[in-house]
C-alpha cells in the first residue's frame, strides 16, 4: 500500500493519500490497523499545516529552538536531573534564597496584583520547614512580605538593601539597611518621577523603599524612549544614583557597592554559615539583577544558581526551569528530599536557622504536628499577656502599639485575639499565609500589613506564654550586632 503523510517538516504540505491508495481493490472498506495508522498520520499532517508557522517563520523557529536546546544543553532543567541537585546536597545543610517577581509569581501587567498562587505559598512554607529559606526581591520589603504572607522567612527588599529578619517577641530580630541614608533622596526622586511620568501613557512609578522602579510594561513602544530619558534625566540631577535594568522597568538605585548577591553572603553569615563548609546554597531567580546571586554562588564552596527562563540568554546559573510553576514543582521535590534522611540540617538538630516556627522536622510527610501548649491557655492568661505585649510594643514606640482610646482598643484587642487565633489554628495546617489569604489570593499589601500588625501583636502575647521552647530553639542570627550606626 502506497504510505503517504510520513515524517514532514513543519510548514511542508503533506501529501495526502486517496482512498485508494488506503484500500486498494479491497472488496471490504473494513478498516485494518495499517489503515488507521495511515488515516492518523494524515490527520496530524493536516492538524500540522494549519498550525504551522508561515514559511518565512520557520527557519527563525528553528534557530531558535536549536538555540535554546545548545542552551539548555549548557544549564540544564533541573526538575529532568533532580539526581545531581540530590548527589550536591546529600548531608549537606542547605540555604535556599529565592526571587519574588517572575519567580514566585508569574509577571501580570500590574505590579500591585503580582500575587502568588495559594500552592505556591503552600511550597515555599513547607520548604522553609526543612532548609532555611529568604526572599531577595527588588522590591520594597514590606510589599514583598504582604505578597508572600510567610512568617517563617527571612525578607530582604530593595534588591537586598534593606533586609529584616521576623518579629521575635516584639522586637525585630535583624536589620541590616546597607544605603539607609538615602531613603529621603529615593523619597524625593519618586515624588519627581511621578510628576514628570504623568504624560507618559501606561508609565507606572512604584516606589520600593531605597529602590525607584519606573515601569514601562504598559507603555506603547513608541514611549519607551520617553521613560528611558526620564530616568536619565532624573540620573544626571542626583550623581549619587544608577539605575538598572529588569523586565521592563527601569530601576533607580543608591550607587552603593551592595546587590543580591552581596545580601545573599550577608543572610549566610548571619546563620554562620560564611565559610560554606558543608553547605550547600541556592538562588532562584529569573531576572538580570538576580544574576549578581548566581555569581556571588560561584565563589562559594558549593552553591548554584537556578534561571528561571523558558528563553536562552546569558546567565551565570548552572541550572534552569521555565516558569513559576516549574519553581514550585521544584520546591515540592526539595520538601520531599528534605523530610528524608540526606538533609544536613536534619542531622544537626533541624532547620531553625532562620525558621521562626521551630516545630521540629516531621520524620514522615504524613506524621502529626505536635498539639499547641497554647490551646490550653486560659482567655484570662492570654489577655494578660496580651496587655503585656502591648505595653512593651507602645514602651519601644513600636507601630504595634495599638490605639490608646480604650473602646478602640478594646476593638482592636478583640480583632487581634481572632487574627491570633486564625494565625494559631492555620500554623497547624498545611498554609499559615491561609489567615491572610483566606478568602481570595491577593488582597492589598496594606490590608495584610495591617491585619498582619494585629497578628503580630497578638502572637507576640501567645509567645510570651508558649514561647519558652520556641525561644530557646530559636537560634538568633548573628548579626543581631549590626552597628547602629547603620540604621536609620
Ligand atoms: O527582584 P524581583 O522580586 O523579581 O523584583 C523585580 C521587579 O519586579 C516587579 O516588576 C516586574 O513584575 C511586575 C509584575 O509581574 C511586572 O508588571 C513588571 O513589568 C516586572 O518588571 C516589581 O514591580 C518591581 O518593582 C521589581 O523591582
Amino acid at each position: 500500500m502506497a504510505a503517504s503523510g510520513g515524517a514532514m517538516t513543519r510548514g511542508e504540505a503533506p501529501s495526502l493519500a486517496t482512498p485508494a491508495q488506503i484500500f486498494g481493490d479491497r472488496a471490504s472498506f473494513e478498516l485494518h490497523d495499517e489503515d488507521v495508522t495511515t488515516l492518523r498520520r494524515q490527520f496530524d499532517a493536516v492538524a500540522s499545516l494549519q498550525n504551522a508557522p508561515r514559511p518565512r517563520d520557520t527557519e527563525e523557529d528553528a534557530e531558535q529552538q536549536a538555540e535554546f536546546l545548545k542552551w539548555q544543553a549548557k544549564h540544564p532543567f533541573i526538575l529532568d536531573c533532580f539526581e545531581q541537585f540530590e548527589a550536591h546536597a546529600k548531608g549537606k545543610r542547605v540555604t535556599l534564597f529565592l526571587d519574588y517577581d517572575g519567580t514566585l509569581a508569574p509577571i501580570v501587567k500590574d505590579p500591585d496584583k503580582a500575587y502568588m498562587s495559594a500552592k505556591m505559598r503552600a511550597a515555599v512554607r513547607q520548604v522553609a520547614r526543612v532548609v532555611p529559606t529568604a526572599i531577595i526581591s527588588g522590591r520594597g520589603r514590606e510589599k514583598v512580605t504582604g505578597f508572600v504572607g510567610l512568617r517563617e522567612l527571612f525578607y530582604a527588599g530593595s534588591h537586598g538593601l534593606d533586609i529584616v529578619g521576623p518579629q521575635i517577641n516584639g522586637k525585630q530580630g535583624l536589620a541590616f539597611q546597607p544605603a539607609a541614608d538615602f531613603a529621603p533622596i529615593m523619597d524625593r526622586v519618586y515624588l519627581i518621577l511621578v510628576a514628570k511620568s504623568k504624560d507618559i501613557p501606561g508609565s507606572y512609578v512604584e516606589h520600593n523603599k531605597f529602590c525607584v522602579s519606573v515601569h514601562f510594561r504598559n507603555c506603547p513602544p513608541g514611549s519607551w524612549q520617553q521613560v528611558a530619558d526620564l530616568v536619565d534625566d532624573v540620573l544626571s540631577q542626583h550623581p549619587n544614583l544608577h539605575h538598572t535594568r529588569g523586565r521592563k522597568v527601569l530601576e533607580i538605585r543608591p550607587k552603593v557597592d551592595w546587590d543580591k548577591g552581596c545580601a545573599l553572603t550577608h543572610l549566610l553569615g548571619a546563620l554562620g554559615l560564611a565559610d560554606g563548609q558543608g553547605v550547600l546554597s541556592l538562588y532562584i531567580g529569573d531576572d538580570r539583577t538576580d544574576e549578581d546571586a548566581f555569581t556571588a554562588l560561584q565563589s562559594r564552596p558549593h552553591g548554584f544558581g537556578i534561571l528561571v527562563s523558558c528563553k536562552a540568554k546569558a546567565t551565570k546559573a548552572a541550572f534552569t526551569l521555565r516558569d513559576p510553576e516549574d519553581v514550585r514543582t521544584f520546591l515540592e521535590r526539595v520538601v520531599a528530599w528534605g523530610r528524608g534522611p540526606h538533609n544536613g540540617w536534619a542531622q544537626s538538630g533541624g532547620c531553625v536557622g532562620w525558621s521562626y516556627d521551630s516545630t521540629p522536622l516531621p520524620t514522615t510527610p504524613t506524621s502529626p504536628m505536635p498539639a499547641r501548649s497554647n490551646n490550653l491557655l486560659s482567655e484570662e492568661a492570654f489577655e494578660r499577656a496580651y496587655d503585656e505585649a502591648a505595653q512593651e510594643a507602645s514602651d519601644a514606640g513600636s507601630p504595634l502599639a495599638g490605639p490608646h482610646d480604650s473602646s478602640r482598643q478594646q476593638a482592636t484587642e478583640a480583632h487581634a485575639r481572632d487574627a491570633a487565633t486564625s494565625a494559631r489554628d492555620s500554623s497547624e495546617g498545611d498554609d499559615p499565609g491561609a489567615a491572610m489569604h483566606s478568602q481570595h489570593q491577593g488582597p492589598p499589601a496594606h490590608a495584610q500589613n495591617k491585619d498582619k500588625r494585629k497578628s503580630d501583636l497578638a502572637q507576640d502575647a501567645l509567645h510570651k506564654l508558649t514561647g519558652p521552647q520556641k525561644r530557646d530553639s530559636f537560634r538568633e542570627p548573628a548579626f543581631l550586632a549590626t552597628p547602629k550606626s547603620l540604621l536609620p
